[in-house]
C-alpha cells in the first residue's frame, strides 16, 4: 500500500482526522460557494493550490496525492482533463465529485441527487466518482420522478419544463455581463432545443420522450423556479392535484433538504411564487398548483441555483462520499 493510500480518510468509523479536500476551480462561482460552506465544517480540511499553479497539471496531481476527495468546479473540458489525471493515479487516486456537465449521464458515475430514490444516497456513499446535478434538472427531476414512478404520469407524456434563473447560473462571464449592464433584463434561451441539461433531465425523470425545456435568465443574482405544466384530463387515470402532491409528499417524507408544500388550489388564494426565498440555503421546495375545475396543474420547484443547484448539493454529496454525517 502506498504512503498516499494510507493517508486517505476511512469512509466509515468514529474518531478520525478531518478529511482532506481539494476544490479544483476554487475561485469560480461554484468553487467559491463550496469554499464558503467548507469554512464552517471542522471535520474537513481544504487543501489549496498556489494561484499561479492552478492550471498546472503536475501541481494538481501532487496535491491530489494528499487528499481524500477532489471537487471539480471547472468547465467541462478542464473537468475531463482532471479526471484523466485522477485515472492515472492508481491506488492513490482521490474520490471525484464533478460539478460540470461532463459525466452526468455516464453509466459508471453515480448521479449526485441523493433524494432521487430511496437507495441513491447509498450509491453516492459507495461511489468513487459522483456527478453533481445541473441546477435546472435538480428542480425538474425532483418534481417528475416520483410522479412517473407512482404511475401518475406516463413516461411518454409530452413534458414541457419552463424555468427562470438568476444570472449567477451562467458563471463569471454572465455575472460580468449583467453587472456591467450589457445583458438584457430578461431573456428566454434554450430555443435551439439542445440545452445541455436535457439528457440528465430526461434520463433521471424516467421519461421516454425528450422534454421541451425553455430556461430564462433575469436581472437578479441568484435563485430559480422550475415549472412543469400538466393538462390532467389528457393523463390516463386523470389524477387530481391532491394525488400529485401526495406522491411527492410520500417520496420526500423525512427528507432534510426537500420540502413538499401543501397543495395550492382554487381555495388557497395567491397563485404567485418568487425565486429568491431559498437563497444561501441547500433547500428545495416543491409545490403543486392545481385547478380541479379545469383539470390543470403546474408543478413548481424553488431552489437557489448556487445552493441545492450547485455548491450546497456539492457539499451534501461530499459529506456522503466521505462518510460524514449530514450538516
Ligand atoms: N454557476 C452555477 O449556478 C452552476 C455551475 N455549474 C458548473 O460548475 C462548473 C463551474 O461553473 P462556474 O463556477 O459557474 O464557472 P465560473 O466561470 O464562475 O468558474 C470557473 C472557474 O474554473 C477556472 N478554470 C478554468 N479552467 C481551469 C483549469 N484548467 N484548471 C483550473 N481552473 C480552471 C476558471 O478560472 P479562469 O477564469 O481564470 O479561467 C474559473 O475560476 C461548470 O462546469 C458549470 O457548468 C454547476 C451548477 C450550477
Ligand atoms: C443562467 C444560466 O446560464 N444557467 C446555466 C446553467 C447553470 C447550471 O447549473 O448548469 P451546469 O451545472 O450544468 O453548469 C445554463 O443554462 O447553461
Amino acid at each position: 500500500m502506498s504512503l498516499a493510500e494510507t493517508t486517505k480518510a476511512p469512509t466509515t468509523g468514529a474518531a478520525r482526522k478531518p478529511a482532506n479536500v481539494f476544490v479544483d476551480g476554487g475561485s469560480g462561482t461554484t468553487g467559491l460557494g463550496i469554499n464558503e460552506r467548507l469554512k464552517l465544517q471542522s471535520d474537513v480540511t481544504v487543501k489549496t493550490i498556489a494561484d499561479d499553479k492552478r492550471k498546472d497539471l503536475a501541481a494538481k496531481k501532487a496535491l491530489m496525492e494528499e487528499v481524500d476527495l477532489v471537487i471539480l468546479c471547472l468547465p467541462d473540458d478542464a473537468a475531463k482533463e482532471t479526471v484523466a489525471l485522477v485515472d492515472s493515479m492508481g491506488a492513490s487516486a482521490p474520490k471525484v465529485l464533478d460539478a460540470s456537465t461532463a459525466y452526468r449521464v455516464a453509466p459508471d458515475w453515480a448521479y449526485g441527487f441523493p433524494e432521487l430514490t430511496p437507495d441513491q444516497a447509498g450509491k453516492i456513499r459507495a461511489a468513487n466518482k459522483v456527478s453533481n446535478p445541473g441546477c435546472y434538472p435538480t428542480g425538474a427531476i425532483a418534481l417528475l420522478r416520483p410522479i412517473v414512478d407512482a404511475g401518475l404520469l406516463p413516461s411518454d407524456y409530452p413534458v414541457t419544463v419552463n424555468a427562470v434563473s438568476g444570472y449567477s447560473g451562467g458563471g463569471k462571464s454572465m455575472i460580468a455581463s449583467f453587472e456591467d449592464g450589457s445583458a438584457p433584463s430578461f431573456e428566454l434561451y434554450g430555443l435551439g432545443f439542445e440545452h445541455k441539461h436535457l439528457p440528465e433531465m430526461q434520463l433521471y425523470s424516467n421519461l421516454t420522450r425528450r422534454p421541451i425545456f425553455i430556461p430564462s435568465v433575469g436581472n437578479y443574482r441568484q435563485g430559480m423556479l422550475v415549472s412543469v405544466p400538466l393538462q390532467l384530463d389528457t393523463v390516463p387515470g386523470k389524477p387530481g392535484g391532491a394525488d400529485l402532491q401526495a406522491a411527492l409528499a410520500k417520496r420526500y417524507a423525512g427528507s432534510k433538504y426537500v420540502s413538499v408544500m401543501p397543495l395550492q388550489n382554487e381555495a388557497s388564494k395567491g397563485g404567485r411564487i418568487e425565486p429568491e426565498a431559498l437563497n444561501e440555503t441547500n433547500m428545495l421546495e416543491l409545490y403543486v398548483f392545481a385547478s380541479d375545475k379545469y383539470h390543470q396543474a403546474v408543478l413548481v420547484a424553488r431552489l437557489d441555483n448556487l445552493g441545492k443547484g450547485a455548491s450546497g448539493a456539492a457539499v451534501q454529496n461530499m459529506r456522503l462520499m466521505l462518510g460524514l454525517p449530514e450538516e
